[in-house]
């Protein structure tokens, strides 16, 4: 932590905003350089040697509590009996990487391409998994164990020299043990490698653990930690961004930042942008367009119903948000035996296993989630409800008044409905441990949970700023639901997931059905067990959408905000559509392209 006046008084090419994935990879690739200065702007701490975050066996464990967590919260969603749902999201440094579940994904190449033909030139899959491949090193598992757990991958897919490091867990429970078996038995067969372009089946996937460590990989770990001795670049941790001050050069009307203010300590502090430096928004998909509209950028009825000034007009400033959404089918196991992340409610069972962690580097404090499978539609409902579900829901888009942007979007995800072979649509997991809410798990009990993810919903929402005051957080509306086809679906995937645990392996391992339980059995109850249980999968898209300005975009395919000279957004905001994947590893890759679009070692 450098002096704050010294890291003031100095000047800098390059101010990012907010340290997670891209913030910091951002950071280290700008740094190579010697004679570029970078400044890093992060409203958390650093908290390098804490072994909540370092022990993968915590995973979770810093969800909720505050010293980690912005704890941000939905207003009230009218489709989902009116709940609220708090939202996640890492507020220390490395961002959400710190405290995520460390799943390792990468979403079907043909997704990315879709996201090019929107209006994108230069964004394909081939280029973006180049750089996915860039940011990492993947540590091969040792062949025996491979073979006895089904851990396959093709190489050429993987990177061997990337700051990101990711692996196999070295622990994977008895209880996830039949997931291959149990999903082949019902017609969805084991692919070979998940992050090769193609995701439609099921797999063991690794996670961000550091193979030789076993500790987790993640953004400060992994791209600011073994370059923090670089005297060109500066972290400011407790320094909470809350304006951009820009000024407008009244020919063309471009705006450029002249300043970026925040607050340190209990004060007010700013740092000057010089002639020819950047600002870079990297602040994630909540509290970017946060910044931007407190900076005058964004739909003017908002900003002047708050009296902010105009600085440039984009309506698609916090719009066209998509949250994927998830719920949890939990199963007690009859075998008391089997170890699982229950057994660390029990301290004397963890202080044991921190032991072992410590001298050998085994046990479940090594874990990673490992067991994950990506359907479409079909596999869970059948071709025929597929059919006539999609059909349905074609013509609610074709016929309905929304907007051009809007349709082309969800024609997108039509497509991919289509496509049951090309485009995944619902994700599985096979959780070791107790991971749903309606109840509460019981002391000295184990339990296998099925998680049932969305990630590809029609429904979509909004993040705007309902205050002057920047520490007020911005008013969150996914719009949950809204589109009935989403709830239809995980109607169709909570009976999947029922039908799983009845099947080989699982049926011999599973004494009951804890949550939502044998009392919940109608579509209507099956709805309202969703809406009250379910919730965000943390991985929101599109309030800073990389589109063509005139179709509601915010960045340019270069991620550079229209209507300015030197602000650029580079985070999981900028994506215009979902993803079939777990963010991180799609995150790491577009920040080391914007690196390079940036350096100008690539033009997109
Ligand atoms: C609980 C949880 C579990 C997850 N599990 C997985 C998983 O298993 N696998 C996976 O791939 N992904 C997972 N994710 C998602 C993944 O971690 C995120 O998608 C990713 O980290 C988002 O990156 P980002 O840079 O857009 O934002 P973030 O990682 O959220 O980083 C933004 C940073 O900006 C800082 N910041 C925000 N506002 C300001 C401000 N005004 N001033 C200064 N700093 C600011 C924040 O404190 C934060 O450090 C999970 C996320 C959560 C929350």
């Amino acid at each position: 932590q450098p002096e704050t006046s010294n890291a003031l008084s100095r000047s800098y090419d390059y101010v990012i905003v907010g340290s997670g994935p891209a913030g910091l990879t951002l950071a280290n690739r700008l740094t190579e350089d010697p004679q570029t200065q970078v400044l890093v702007l992060e409203a958390g701490e650093a908290r390098l040697d804490d072994p909540l975050i370092n022990i993968p066996g915590f995973l979770g464990s810093t969800v909720g509590n505050a010293s980690y967590d912005w704890l941000f919260n939905t207003v009230p969603q009218a489709h989902a009996n009116n709940n609220t749902f708090t939202w996640n999201r890492g507020k220390v440094l490395g961002g959400s990487t710190a405290i995520n579940f460390m799943a390792w994904g990468r979403p079907a190449s043909n997704e990315i391409d879709a996201i090019g033909a929107l209006g994108n030139p230069g964004w394909t899959g081939e280029n973006l998994f180049k750089y996915m491949r860039k940011a990492e090193t993947f540590t091969h598992p040792d062949p025996a164990y491979a073979v006895e757990n089904n851990l396959t991958f093709i190489p050429s897919a993987h990177g061997t020299s990337g700051p990101l490091h990711n692996s196999f867990s070295k622990f994977i429970s008895d209880g996830q043990k039949p997931w291959l078996s149990a999903l082949d038995a019902l017609g969805v067969h084991k692919i070979e490698d998940a992050l090769a372009g193609e995701d439609v089946g099921a797999w063991m996937a690794p996670a961000a653990i550091d193979g030789n460590t076993v500790t987790r990989s993640y953004a400060a770990s992994a791209y600011f930690a073994p370059i923090s001795d670089r005297s060109n670049l500066v972290v400011l941790t407790g320094a909470e961004v809350t304006r951009i001050v820009s000024g407008k050069d009244e020919e063309n009307g471009v705006v450029t930042a002249t300043e970026v203010e925040f607050s340190f300590g209990g004060q007010n502090r700013s740092v000057a942008i010089k002639s020819g430096a950047e600002v870079i928004l990297s602040a994630g998909t909540i509290k970017t367009p946060q910044l931007l509209e407190l900076s005058g950028i964004g739909n003017p009825d908002i900003l002047e119903s708050l009296g902010i000034e105009t600085k440039v007009a984009l309506l698609g400033v916090g719009e066209g948000i998509i949250d994927q959404v998830f719920f949890g089918v939990s199963y007690e196991l009859n075998n008391d035996s089997i170890v699982t992340l229950d057994n660390l409610r029990d301290p004397t069972f963890t202080a044991e296993a921190l032991a072992e962690y410590e001298t050998n580097k085994t046990g479940i404090m090594t874990l990673g989630v490992t067991a994950f499978s990506l359907l479409p539609l079909q596999a869970i409902v059948g071709d025929a409800n597929a059919a006539s579900l999609i059909d349905a829901q074609a013509k609610k888009v074709a016929e309905g008044k929304y907007s051009t942007t809007q349709k082309e979007k969800w024609d997108v995800i039509i497509q991919g409905l289509r496509e049951p072979t090309k485009r995944g649509y619902i994700e599985l997991v096979a959780f070791p441990g107790f991971f749903t809410s309606a109840s509460a798990p019981q002391s000295g009990k184990k339990y296998l949970t099925f998680t049932g993810n969305l990630h590809f919903p029609f429904s979509t929402g909004s993040i705007h700023i309902s205050s002057t005051n920047p520490h007020v957080q911005p008013n969150i509306d996914p719009h949950y639901y809204e589109q009935d086809f989403d709830l239809q679906v995980m109607v169709g995937v909570l009976k999947f997931l029922r039908k799983l645990g009845n099947t080989g392996g699982f049926k011999d391992l599973f004494a009951a059905e804890t949550d939502p339980g044998a009392a919940v059995q109608t579509d209507e109850e099956i709805m309202d067990y969703i809406k009250n249980h379910g919730g965000p999968e943390y991985h929101t898209v599109g309030s800073a959408a990389m589109l063509p300005r005139e179709k509601g975009g915010v960045v340019s395919p270069e991620l550079k905000v229209y209507g300015t000279s030197n602000i650029r957004v580079v985070d999981f905001s900028v994506l215009p559509l979902q993803i079939s994947a777990h963010p991180m590893s799609t995150l790491y890759g577009i920040a080391e392209k914007a690196a390079d679009i940036i350096r100008g070692i690539v033009t997109v």
